[in-house]
């Protein structure tokens, strides 16, 4: 680049070969595909990976347009823009005289019909169902899709319509796919490669095909191929290199100038002179200024009134072999070796941000409302639930998962531990006990003690020293040992009568001595207890037999009846609610973000996308499908809990359900966002196991949050079960009707949940473009 007085007298000269061409809108918005400028990278904006750099591109109505290049030059990406599913990161794009993705523009819409590069098909679907789903989305009577399944069935030589594309071979799941693009005979057709894997005549028939539509009705076709010979038929072909196009011209005039037998041999030497940058710039403008060649009919369709130059379009912007994508008006994007012509004020023409804008077609309020078309929704709502009839050994599994967990948290978690083993070393008594005395009668009060031990179904070992006993508890034979003095029962009545008077020894001498494994809070706190509870009922039955009064054998605290809850408390009703939700919770995580995985990965869904459908409905489709599985999952789980293992509950049945259905509903939108938010499946497995255990450690369901730090605490405050789950544990235990603040913030911290992940995961779709 320079900027001497010298450079700009020989930009002048250069100048004056251009063929000076007025640049209008009304121009490019007759051609089917105007590009302009086109300038695409990925990456960041430090480290960037440029694909178009500056590229202009010309697809007249009616013609076929071969896009030629590399792999990896950018022809995907390049088809992606036109059809609204990337953006640029600066130049225009006129996709059949609109903007792609404006209102009005029917872009992306049923105007196109998209054939990617990847099959994009449910293999469970037969052809036929394939072709319905696709059909109903442009809008298609059932009957007309029908009709053109016969015709292409016999066109692409496929097999019967009633055959899976999974069973089908790779040729003809590519030709499958390009009879879906072909199916609602599209103004502007754009296929990815539609020809691998075909053989050479039905590549011809489809290349006469396409000859024929375009003649017949006026279709355009833009078709990538890396079988530079096939586009012999192509209007036009256009040469992608380097990010731009070396050329955008006839194949016969490509070869006739460049002397070349073929078109490869054109493609060769055009590269070959853009990598040693010989040619001349001005030659190279004046060479693609001369024009695409249109079909006669065509150029007098296109332009009845000769105003323009339609052989290519007038906006002093010109494709040109070496990348030359030279606008006098606008210097071109800054990158590597590129030349930048100074504007001539006197020849300029208006800048294209001179240009009037395009016009978007007001909208109502009420169209503004309508979220989805009732076509698009048919299709998808059908499309899902075929989607899950062909899969319906994993549907039921999927629907049957729930209430195996149910079955399992309620058969293993909860219940008190029995069958404890304690090692005794009974003095008054060195084996079993036998036989055990009743009534008010003292003797071997200790075995009488035991037995009331035993009654709480653990295991009483039998050790004749107090070190063998306590060596047992060392070893992890018992979970306690055990011991009681040899005149153990003498000192206890002798304490009992005693009372304040006993004296030290007594008092000594009639204590039980525990050794306790505490490793196991849960065991040494459910073994204490049944230990107090034991000596409490044998106490309580001595004292009854012998008319003493209880009140002298208890301590000095009453527990009367509990307000809430039973009065031997279990861990399974305080587990049980957050239990409920989060199974729910997360196996619709599962399977909503499993489903737009498949969706998106088989780019099913960009497919969609093209055709018109919008991620709202996309969204929509798939909650109203899982939302019916959710409600089943709901109400099993609900039934099993409740009914079958008779989990607490107090409360309202409907608020129980209705929370539960909320939390799965908020599951699968976080599903959803999760799918948004992540590229691989993988990486979605991470996510969603990834929150998992946070989940379930902060929200209260195994431990109480008020036993957890401050910090994390309020973390655990806004996380999405935490509220629920206490909201649904006062229903069931306490029986509170949604008045209570606490059950009504559960109902409420899910709503905005749901809120938030839908809301994040529309936006993602919508702007999560390339
Ligand atoms: N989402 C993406 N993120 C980053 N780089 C990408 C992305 N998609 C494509 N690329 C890169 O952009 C370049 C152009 O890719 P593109 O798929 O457009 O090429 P292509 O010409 O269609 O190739 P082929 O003929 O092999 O299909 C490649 O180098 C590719 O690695």
């Amino acid at each position: 680049m320079g900027t001497g007085g010298a450079q700009v007298i020989d930009l002048a000269e250069r100048r004056s070969h251009f063929v000076s061409q007025q640049s209008t809108v009304w121009s490019r918005r007759q051609q089917a595909v105007c590009v302009r400028r086109a300038y695409k990278r990925y990456g960041t904006t430090k480290n960037p990976n440029v694909i178009l750099d500056g590229l202009n591109m010309t697809v007249p109505k009616g013609c076929i347009y071969g896009l030629l290049g590399a792999s990896g030059c950018g022809k995907t990406t390049l088809l992606s823009c036109i059809v609204g599913r990337r953006r640029l990161n600066s130049g225009e794009i006129w996709v059949l005289g609109g903007k792609p993705g404006s209102r009005g523009s029917g872009v992306p819409g049923p105007r196109i019909g998209y054939m990617p590069q990847e099959i994009a098909l449910y293999g469970e679907f037969t052809i036929r169902e394939t072709m319905q789903y696709f059909g109903w989305v442009a809008g298609m009577e059932t009957k007309a899709i029908n009709e053109r399944v016969e015709f292409l069935v016999k066109f692409l030589q496929l097999p019967p319509a009633s055959r899976p594309v999974k069973n089908l071979s790779g040729g003809q799941q590519r030709r499958v796919s390009f009879a879906a693009a072909l199916l609602h005979e599209p103004e502007l057709l754009i296929l990815d490669e539609p020809t691998v894997g075909v053989d050479p005549l039905l590549r011809q028939n489809i290349w006469d095909h396409l000859v024929q539509i375009t003649k017949d009705s006026g279709t355009t076709v833009i078709i990538t191929t890396h079988y530079i010979d096939e586009t012999r038929q192509a209007h036009t072909i256009g040469l992608l290199r380097g990010g731009r196009m070396l050329a955008e011209e006839s194949p016969s005039a490509l070869l006739e100038k460049y002397q070349a037998e073929s078109l490869e041999e054109v493609f060769l030497k055009l590269s070959i002179l853009q990598n040693k940058g010989k040619r001349r710039r001005s030659s190279i403008l004046h060479d693609v200024t001369q024009a695409i060649v249109l079909p006669p009919s065509i150029a007098a369709q296109a332009d009845p009134v000769g105003e323009t130059n339609l052989a290519f379009d007038n906006s002093n912007e010109m494709s040109g072999e070496f990348g030359d994508n030279v606008n006098p008006t606008l210097p071109p994007p800054k990158l590597g070796r590129r030349v930048s012509i100074a504007p001539n004020p006197a020849e300029q023409s208006p800048a294209p941000d001179d240009l009037p804008p395009d016009e978007e077609p007001e909208i109502t309020l009420c169209e503004r409302l309508k979220l989805c078309k009732s076509n698009h929704m048919k299709a998808l709502v059908w499309k899902n639930f075929l989607w899950m009839w062909r899969n319906v050994s994993v549907m039921l599994f999927i629907i049957g998962l729930p209430v195996g967990q149910i079955i399992l948290f309620c058969l293993a978690i909860g219940k008190d531990p029995t069958g404890l083993h304690l090692a005794v070393f009974n003095q008054e008594k060195m084996d079993s006990c036998g036989p055990i005395a009743t009534g008010c009668n003292f003797e071997l009060l200790s075995c009488r003690f035991l037995n009331h031990l035993l009654s709480k179904q653990q295991v009483l070992d039998y050790f004749p020293s107090e070190a063998e006993a306590i060596g047992a508890v060392q070893k992890g034979h018992a979970w306690a040992a055990l011991e009681f003095a040899h005149n153990y029962t003498d000192v206890l009545k002798e304490r009992m009568d005693a009372g304040r008077y006993a004296d030290e020894w007594t008092v000594e001498e009639s204590n039980i001595n525990i050794w306790m494994d505490q490793s196991n809070q849960q065991i040494s706190l459910l073994l204490k207890r049944d230990l107090v509870n034991a000596f409490q009922e044998f106490a309580t039955e001595l004292a009854v037999s012998c008319n003493i009064t209880t009140q002298v054998v208890s301590t000095p605290i009453r527990f009367l009846n509990p307000i809430y809850g039973p009065v031997i408390p279990n861990f399974t009703d305080f587990a049980a609610p957050g239990v409920i939700l989060t199974i729910i919770f997360f196996l619709a995580v599962a399977l909503t973000s499993g489903a737009m995985l498949i969706e998106r990965n088989e780019g099913i869904m960009e497919r969609g996308l093209v055709s018109g459908i919008t991620g709202i409905e996309i969204l929509m489709g798939h909650v109203i499908c899982q939302f019916a599985i959710m409600l089943f999952q709901s109400i099993m789980v609900i039934v099993f809990a409740l009914i079958v293992f008779e989990v607490t509950n107090h409360g309202s049945v409907a608020w129980v359900a209705l929370l539960t259905i909320l939390t799965g509903l908020c599951g699968m939108c976080f599903g959803f966002f999760v799918s948004c938010i992540t590229d691989s499946e993988r990486n979605a497995t991470y996510l969603a196991m990834g929150s998992f255990l946070p989940i379930v450690m902060l929200c209260g369901i195994i431990w109480p949050v008020e036993g957890m730090h401050t910090i994390v605490k309020a973390i655990s405050f806004v996380l999405p079960l935490t509220l629920s789950t206490e909201s649904l544990r006062c229903i069931l235990a306490r029986g509170w009707e949604i008045t209570k603040p606490t059950v009504y913030f559960g109902f409420f911290s899910t709503l905005v949940w749901i809120v938030i992940f839908l809301t994040s995961s529309i936006l993602l779709i919508k702007f999560k473009k390339g």
